[in-house]
């Protein structure tokens, strides 16, 4: 039972599971993902990742999962940043990451960054594994919210910190109106020609519009057992930070 309106956007069909859609889907796209990501947001998700990374670095994280890693973009810049010993990515698309893994021995950081088949709603991981877990973009296609949370909660050892970076709606001019003009006929154009996936794009404007945003999220991350929920609206409210303590 859906407890939030995105839990009900999916991919391809509305009847059939939301986790197997979008691991369908993001095993379609991967190999045009890397080069759509930076061209609909103009490279900003760059700098959004680098400050989400930023809030990690005076708590010197040692172990750290980087979940719905995708191809690994997050993971490899919270490497570089933070030099942990252990940083696992964790995702249900061995598609999206056999890319990641193709980029990361390129780069000559496989010692560090190994990748994981895991749901982040249904973890494999001891309680306590990890001193900070961090997600880019993945929390708003999880099939229940709640429960990946709380998983992310339990394998995250106490005093250990939470980033999450999601898009979300813009809510004052004129980036509203801006945003508005471009999700619904850029985002769907750009995506279907490069990716030739269309239900792939409009799935995407359609999930962060209905995804929980600013309080509510806070709200939400506070219910399933964080403390010190805080979080920051980047470019003026297309992307939101959140950051949290178990
Ligand atoms: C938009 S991509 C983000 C990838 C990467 N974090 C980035 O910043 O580019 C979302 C990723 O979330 C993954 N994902 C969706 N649901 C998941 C779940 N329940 N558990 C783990 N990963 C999931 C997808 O397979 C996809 O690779």
């Amino acid at each position: 039972m859906p407890h939030y309106p995105q839990e009900n956007i999916k991919p391809y069909d509305k009847n059939g599971s939301k986790k197997e859609q979008v691991e369908k889907m993001f095993d379609h796209i991967a190999p045009a993902y890397d080069n759509l990501n930076h061209l609909l947001s103009w490279g900003i998700d760059k700098s959004w990742r680098k400050k989400a990374i930023n809030l990690l670095k005076p708590f010197r994280p040692r172990r750290i999962m980087d979940v719905a890693t995708g191809t690994g973009d997050f993971a490899i810049k919270a490497c570089r940043m933070l030099d942990p010993e252990e940083l696992v990515g964790t995702d249900i698309s061995e598609g999206m990451m056999n890319v990641g893994r193709e980029k990361v021995k390129q780069m000559g950081l496989d010692r560090q960054i190994s990748f994981a088949k895991e749901d982040c709603t249904a973890l494999s991981f001891p309680d306590n594994r990890f001193d900070a877990i961090t997600v880019a973009f993945g929390v708003r296609n999880f099939e229940d919210l709640d429960r990946g949370l709380r998983e992310m909660r339990r394998v995250l050892a106490p005093g250990g910190h939470l980033v999450i970076l999601e898009l979300s709606t813009p809510e004052r001019f004129p980036m509203k109106q801006l945003y508005s003009v471009y999700s619904k006929a850029v985002i769907p154009t750009l995506g279907k020609l490069l990716s030739k996936d269309r239900s792939a794009y409009t799935y995407l404007p359609q999930s962060i519009k209905a995804f929980p945003q600013g309080e509510v999220m806070q709200e939400i991350m506070l219910r399933a057992g964080f403390g010190q929920v805080s979080f920051k609206r980047l470019t003026m409210g297309i992307c939101t930070l959140y950051f949290a303590t178990k």
